[in-house]
C-alpha cells in the first residue's frame, strides 16, 4: 500500500510588493501589486508503507512547503496528494490520528505544564483509549529513557531531552507515518545516534513510515534508503542512496606510505593498463585516484603488494562522501550527469548564474520603467 502519493503537487504564495519610499507606501495603498513565490512545482513521488525516506534540499527548496501539504496544514495549489488514503486537508480529523509530526526548531508540547501532562493533553486530542495508550507511553518512556523527565516543565528540559519527548509525543498514537522536519538539529552527536537509533528500530518494529527532512547528511546514511532531492522547487533526484553515491561518487583515492623512496615511473609500471592515475606526496608517500566504474582498487592493491617488492608502511582508502556529492549536484542543479564530469557541472552552475544574473538584469530595467524597485 502506499502510504503517500504525490501528484503533479504545485504551491504558489502570492506575495505583495512592498515599493520603497513615502511615494511606494502610498501607491501600495491604492492599488496593491504581488508577485508570485512557486515554492513547490508540479512535483510527483510516491512512498509505499515502511520506508524511510530522506527529503533535502537546500534553504528555500520547498522542503517545509511540501511537508506542510502533506500534514494538511496547507492547501495545494494544484495537484493530487493521498496520505495514509486520504487527502490531508480535507478529512483533518481523522486524518492526524495516522500521523505523527515532529518539527525540529519548533514544539507541539505546552511549554509550561511537566511532560506527563502534555503526553495525556495529546492522548484526548487523538482520542486514544487508555489501554492502547498505556501500553505505548511505557514502551516509549523505557526506550528513550523519559521517566526522569516525565514531571519537570518543557521549558526546562536541555534541548535533546525536549526532542526525546518530541518523538514520544509523535508517537503516542501509533500513527503510521511520521514527518520529521530537522529532528536532529542542534543536538550533540550521542544524542543525534541514540536517535537514529530509535527511528531505525520504531521503523523495523512497526513498519512506520518516515519522511525524514534534514540538513545532516549522516542522519540520511544512518537511516535511509532513499532520497528525494529538491532544488528550487523541483525534485532532481528520488532514488536509492547507494545509486546516487555510485553515480556521483569520483571513485576511491588510495594513500600509500612506503619504507624506501619510490619513484612514479615505478608505480605507473606497477599499475601498468588500469585506468588510474598517481600523484607522489613525497619521496615515500604516493596517492592513487581509482576512477569510479572503470577500475577496481583491490586489484591496485594486489599489483603493489605481490608485484614490485615495495615495502609499504601503511595504506589509507578514501571514498567520496555524501556531503560531497550532494554539494557538487546542487551546484550542477541536476542530478542527471555524472560527478567524474565536473567541468560539464561547473559550466552548468556558470550558465545558471548567467540566467539568473540576465533575469535580474531584465527584473531591474523593467522595474525601472515602472519606477519601482526590482527586490521588492
Ligand atoms: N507563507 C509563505 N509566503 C510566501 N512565500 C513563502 C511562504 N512559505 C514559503 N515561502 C517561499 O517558498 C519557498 C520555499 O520555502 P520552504 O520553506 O518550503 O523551503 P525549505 O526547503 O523548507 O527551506 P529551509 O531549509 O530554509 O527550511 C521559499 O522561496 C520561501 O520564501
Amino acid at each position: 500500500m502506499l502510504a503517500i502519493d504525490v501528484k503533479e503537487l504545485r504551491k504558489e504564495f502570492r506575495v505583495q510588493k512592498n515599493r520603497e519610499g513615502l511615494g511606494g507606501a502610498l501607491r501600495d495603498l491604492f492599488k496593491r501589486e504581488y508577485n508570485t513565490v512557486q515554492a513547490v512545482k508540479d512535483i510527483s513521488f510516491q512512498i509505499p508503507q515502511g520506508e524511510i525516506c530522506g527529503y533535502i534540499g537546500e534553504n528555500g527548496a520547498g522542503k517545509s512547503t511540501t511537508i506542510k501539504m502533506l500534514t494538511g496544514i496547507l492547501v495545494p495549489t494544484s495537484g493530487h496528494l493521498l496520505v495514509n488514503g486520504m487527502v490531508p486537508y480535507k478529512e483533518r480529523e481523522k486524518f492526524v490520528r495516522g500521523i505523527g509530526v515532529v518539527f525540529g526548531q519548533r514544539s507541539q508540547l505546552w511549554w509550561d505544564i511537566g511532560v506527563i501532562e502534555s503526553f495525556h493533553l495529546l492522548r484526548k486530542v487523538y482520542r486514544v483509549p487508555m489501554e492502547e495508550f498505556k501500553p505505548r507511553f511505557d514502551e516509549l518512556v523505557e526506550r528513550l529513557q523519559l521517566s526522569e523527565l516525565l514531571n519537570r516543565p518543557v521549558r526546562k528540559l536541555s534541548l535533546g531531552q525536549r526532542m526525546r519527548c518530541e518523538l514520544a509525543a509523535s508517537l503516542l498514537h501509533n500513527p503510521s507515518i511520521v514527518f520529521l522536519d530537522e529532528p536532529t538539529i542542534g543536538l550533540d552527536i550521542v544524542v543525534k545516534s541514540e536517535i537514529r537509533e530509535f527511528l531505525k528500530e520504531m521503523n523495523q518494529k512497526y513498519e512506520t513510515t518516515i519522511l525524514l527532512t534534514t540538513h545532516d547528511l549522516q542522519d540520511i546514511e544512518a537511516l535511509c534508503s532513499r532520497v528525494i532531492m529538491l532544488d528550487d522547487g523541483n525534485i532532481i533526484y528520488d532514488g536509492g542512496l547507494d545509486e546516487l553515491k555510485n553515480r556521483w561518487g569520483k571513485g576511491k583515492e588510495a594513500l600509500f606510505q612506503f619504507a624506501e623512496t619510490v619513484t612514479i615511473g615505478q608505480l605507473e609500471q606497477l599499475t601498468s593498463g588500469l585506468p588510474v592515475r598517481w600523484k607522489l606526496e613525497n619521496e615515500l608517500t604516493a596517492r592513487v585516484f581509482v576512477p569510479q566504474d572503470r577500475a577496481n582498487i583491490s586489484e591496485v592493491l594486489a599489483r603493489l603488494v605481490s608485484g614490485g617488492g615495495l615495502n609499504i608502511l601503511d595504506i589509507k582508502l578514501f571514498e567520496t562522501g555524501t556531503d560531497e556529492i550532494v554539494r557538487e549536484i546542487y551546484q550542477s542543479g541536476s542530478a542527471e550527469h555524472k560527478g567524474d564530469d565536473v567541468s560539464n557541472g561547473a559550466q552548468r552552475l556558470a550558465a545558471r548564474s548567467d540566467t539568473t544574473a540576465r533575469a535580474k538584469q531584465e527584473a531591474e530595467q523593467a522595474a525601472e520603467k515602472e519606477g519601482v524597485s526590482a527586490d521588492a
